[in-house]
Formats: structure tokens, sequence, C-alpha cells
């Protein structure tokens, strides 16, 4: 994945300005404070949005303008599983993308997705009778489902209990998938390969979780301690 000199103004303000990043790491977290151009990233890492000016590139694919690339290439996970299933049934949201495949290949994938779960008695069953987690974990199945080469969340583990936390974190470490994963939660990407920090549309910080971390942990203290008390 490579952003090159990419431009990005949401609604005229101007965002990232000529932002250049190559990503080659298995596990890739993206901090930074709240409006620091985390999820505008995501969206164009994932061909959601494209560039104003520059490209973002996966395999050598500009993922805005090949679409259908960009399905079969990256997956994505938002923060709440509500604003992303659509179908009222397990297998019909996963089903969705895998429309492109005869029916008897999107069966064998969806069912080897949910054995691998151990949910295969969630086969027919109503997404509404699924918790917040469960239907996070569906949203991550109905991706893997998909086989792409990347899967980028955006706080996937917000909301969540800690144990349905600490089990989404675990299925997550163990995918053989690239991961690009936009956390608050600083403990789940302690041993990622790479940490990028975002801070007004720029990186400021970008290495190994054991250099960064700490970085942003002392940044965030001053700033807490510079604040006006409002609360
Ligand atoms: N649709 C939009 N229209 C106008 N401005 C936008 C839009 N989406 C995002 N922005 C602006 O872009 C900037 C970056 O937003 P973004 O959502 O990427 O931040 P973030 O780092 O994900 O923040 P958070 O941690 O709060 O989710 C913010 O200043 C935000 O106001």
């Amino acid at each position: 994945m490579r952003f090159n000199a990419v431009h990005y103004s949401p609604a005229d303000l101007p965002l990232f300005n000529g932002l250049n990043v190559a990503l080659q790491d298995h596990r890739v977290a993206l901090i930074g404070r709240n409006g620091a151009g985390k999820s505008q990233f995501l969206r164009l890492a994932a061909g959601l949005i494209a560039a104003d000016e520059g490209e973002v590139l996966l395999d050598g694919v500009a993922i805005a303008k090949d679409r259908r690339r960009a399905l079969e290439l990256v997956g994505v996970i938002f923060q709440n599983p509500d604003h992303q299933i659509i179908f009222p049934t397990v297998d019909e949201e996963m089903a969705f993308g895998l429309r492109h495949l005869p029916k008897p290949a999107a069966t064998a994938r969806i069912d080897a997705v949910l054995d691998r779960f151990g949910r295969g008695a969630w086969r027919g069953r109503a997404v509404q009778s699924l918790s917040q987690g469960q239907r996070q974990l569906l949203c991550l199945m109905a991706v893997l489902a998909m086989q792409p080469k990347l899967i980028v969340l955006d706080e996937p583990t917000s909301g969540l209990d800690l144990v349905t936390r600490l089990r989404l974190l675990q299925v997550l470490d163990a995918l053989p998938q690239d991961v690009l994963h936009i956390t608050h939660d600083l403990d789940a990407i302690a041993d990622y390969d790479r940490v990028i920090w975002l801070d007004d549309g720029r990186v400021i910080g970008d290495g190994r979780p054991a250099t960064v971390l700490p970085q942003y942990r002392a940044y965030m203290a001053e700033e807490a301690a510079r604040a006006e008390p409002d609360c």
C-alpha cells in the first residue's frame, strides 16, 4: 500500500497535503487525536474515497479507480456493525460480498469461515438475534469470506465488553491478512509491527510500538495537563 503525494480536503478544508506513506508491514496501527484524519486515511486506503490529487496504490492498483479490484483486495470493518450489516440473516450478509462467485463456491467459502470460527450454528440465523459483539464477528467473517489481501478496521472494539474485545483482538492477531487498524486502545496494538501517529493530517510518529506509543502517551499527558479542566 502506498500513498503517493495525496492531497485530500473533505468539504474544502485541507486535511492531507501531499501525504506520502508506504506500508509493507503485516499489522499496522493508526493512532492520533480526535479529528487527526485517521478515518479519512482509512477511507482513502480502502478506495472508499478518492484523493483530490495524488494516488493510493495497493498491489499497484489505484484503489479508488478500480472498485472491482478494490473489493477483492480490501475488506473494511467499521466501529458499528449495525452501520455495515444490510441483510436480515447471517448467510445472506456473508453471501453479499461473494455474489460474483457461482453459488456452490460462495456457499463453500461461507461454510469454511463459519466452521473456522466454530459458528456453524449461525447458518440461517437472524442478525437481530445476535449481540453487538456477535454482529462485529459476523462483519469480520463476511470480510474474511471475501479473502481480501488487506483488512482495514476503524475502532472495531469500542463499545464491546472486555471479553468480547479480547476475543476479537485474538482473532485479529491470528489473521494471515495484512491489517490496518485505527484505535484509541493502545494496549491492543502493543505488539503490532508498526504504529503510525497522525496529527492534523500529518504523520508525526512512525515506527515500532515500543518507540511510538511512549512518545504518544507522554504527549497526550502533556496536552491533558495543559487543557483547561471542563469536566
Ligand atoms: N464529511 C466531512 N466533511 C467535512 N469535514 C470532514 C468530513 N469528514 C471528516 N472531516 C474532517 O476531517 C478531519 C479528520 O476527520 P477524521 O474522521 O478522519 O478524524 P479521526 O482521526 O478519525 O477522528 P476520531 O478519532 O474522532 O474518529 C476532521 O477535522 C473532520 O472534521
